[in-house]
């Protein structure tokens, strides 16, 4: 029987970061996949998603911000096969630098369907293989409540597979993918209708950010409905009606259900191991990612905390690092992951949002900072100025930023470095003492009062 050192169950971020890292130190690893390499990310998630919100920004932008430069097209027209066929050489070459990543390292990969045949046994293509250390990053895959008329919806899956853009959506979710793909499709021109159970999208986020998202969005031509709930959708006219328990019934080309995600754990043969699931089907772990099975692991969407790809990486990298090369078991901070909501325009946000650093330290002890303006780019524009909202959330009387959070032109970009000094634990003073960089917006966050 075939042995290996470790053993990735599931290609994408975590399996390919961990087992790459396991071959790095002399170590026989495989990855198993039984889709396409790379994983959600690459093929379904962030890198097609990322392509197409350029292609939405660029669409629009030309149309909202030309004039103010002196740039007027005529005749604008957009070419969907050819931003698919963009997007498609670029996932190509993704797989491609995968591929010769597992040569030069010594990787191995099979393309197949892995099941457990016991603790240490996996079984892929019918061939029985054995591990001493296995990591289960089998991911996930999208989420469908049980509705009558839910066959006729898409979920981002479909969205990468369409031909041809549908002339109107809606969007049933208020999370990452609603809010992003809302932002997509209506900059490339699809009449977009975003459906949200709540008063707002994004709840969970720092409510003065998700304020001016809500008048972005709305700015942009987005129909953003509010408490609003789906009773049915039904085929009319080769139409899809969505018909909402409030009364009212839109008439659309496409739904797309974007309520999060489920764990891909169903098909895994884990009866066989001693693995005992949690009650959404996710794989419970300690705070390393050790499971309670001695030598199996289990990190990135698969353990239902955060979904993120570099979260995923990081987990896979630092728990090889452990048990290939004697590091120290490495504990993933998951309160202070930076991250960004693709939205038009992109939200950036680490740490506690204004709520929820009151719940956690107290009223008298939260201060905020706030900074509200329009954006350079757009402010060349005299009618169509698009709004940038920063805050900082400080607590204590050393006023050390436990929240950092932004929406505006480039926060995508702005916010990583900024992460870096709210991971040391910066305070506002150290913020204040850094010289800004003019004209920028990310200056704001330095000279705050
Ligand atoms: C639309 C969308 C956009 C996103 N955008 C971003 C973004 O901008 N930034 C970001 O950080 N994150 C983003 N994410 C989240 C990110 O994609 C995930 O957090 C990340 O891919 C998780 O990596 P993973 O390795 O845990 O799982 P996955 O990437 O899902 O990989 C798991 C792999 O396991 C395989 N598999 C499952 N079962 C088996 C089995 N039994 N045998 C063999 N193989 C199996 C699957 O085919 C899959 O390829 C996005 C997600 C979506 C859906
Ligand atoms: N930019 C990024 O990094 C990025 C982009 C996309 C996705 N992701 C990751 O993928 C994960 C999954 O994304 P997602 O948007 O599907 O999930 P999500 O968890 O972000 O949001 C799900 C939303 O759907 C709502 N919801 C749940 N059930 C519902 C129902 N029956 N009807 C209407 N609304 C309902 C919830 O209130 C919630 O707001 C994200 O949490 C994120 O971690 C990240």
């Amino acid at each position: 029987m075939k042995h290996y050192d470790y053993i990735a169950i599931g290609g994408g971020s975590a399996g390919i970061a961990s087992a790459n890292r396991a071959a790095e130190y002399g170590k026989k690893a495989l990855i198993v996949e039984e889709n396409e390499v790379g994983g959600t990310c690459v093929n379904v998630g962030c890198v097609p998603k990322k392509i197409m919100w350029y292609g939405a920004q660029l669409n629009e932008d030309i149309d909202r911000f030309g004039p103010a430069y002196g740039i007027h097209v005529d005749n604008k027209q957009l070419d969907f096969a050819e931003l698919r066929a963009s997007r498609q050489a670029y996932i190509d070459r993704v797989h491609k630098s995968y591929f010769s990543g597992f040569e030069s390292r010594g990787t191995d990969f099979i393309q197949g369907h892995a099941e457990f045949v016991d603790n240490h046994t996996i079984r892929v293509n019918g061939e029985e293989i054995q591990g001493d250390h296995i990591a289960i990053v089998t991911g996930g895959r999208p989420a469908l409540p049980d509705l009558p008329g839910i066959e006729l919806v898409d979920v981002s899956d479909d969205i990468f597979a369409w031909e041809q853009l549908p002339e109107s959506v809606a969007i049933i979710g208020a999370g990452y993918i609603a809010v992003e793909f809302a932002g997509v499709l209506n900059g490339l021109g699809v009449d977009t209708t975003l459906a949200v159970r709540h008063d707002r999208p994004l709840r969970q986020y720092d409510q003065t950010i998700i304020d001016t998202l809500t008048e972005e969005m709305t700015a942009a031509g987005i129909n953003l409905l509010t408490e609003h709930n789906v009773a049915e959708i039904k085929e009319s006219n080769q139409k899809l009606e969505v018909k909402f328990q409030e009364g009212d019934v839109l008439e659309v080309d496409r739904v797309i259900y974007a309520i999060g995600r489920q764990p891909n754990t169903d098909k895994l043969g884990l009866e066989n191991t001693d693995i005992q699931l949690d009650n959404k089907g996710y794989i419970p772990v300690d705070d390393y990612h050790f499971t309670d099975v001695p030598g199996l692991y289990a990190f990135g969407d698969v353990i239902g905390k955060v979904e993120l790809t570099p979260v995923a990486i990081k987990a896979g990298r630092t728990l090889s690092d452990h048990l290939f090369n004697g590091a120290d078991k490495f504990f993933i901070d998951y309160d202070m992951i930076p991250t960004v909501i693709f939205a038009h325009p992109p939200i950036g946000t680490i740490g506690y949002s204004e709520a929820a650093a009151k719940e956690k330290f107290g009223d008298d002890q939260v201060k905020c900072y706030r900074s509200n303006f329009a954006d350079m780019y757009s402010a060349a524009s005299t009618n169509n100025r698009r709004k940038v909202t920063m805050k900082l959330v400080v607590v204590g009387e050393e006023e050390r930023v436990v929240g950092l959070h932004g929406i505006g032109f480039g926060m995508d970009e702005i916010l990583q470095g900024f992460a870096v000094a709210v991971t040391m634990g910066a305070n506002k003073a150290q913020f204040d003492q850094t010289i800004a960089i003019h004209p920028t917006g990310a200056e704001e966050f330095v000279t705050m009062r």
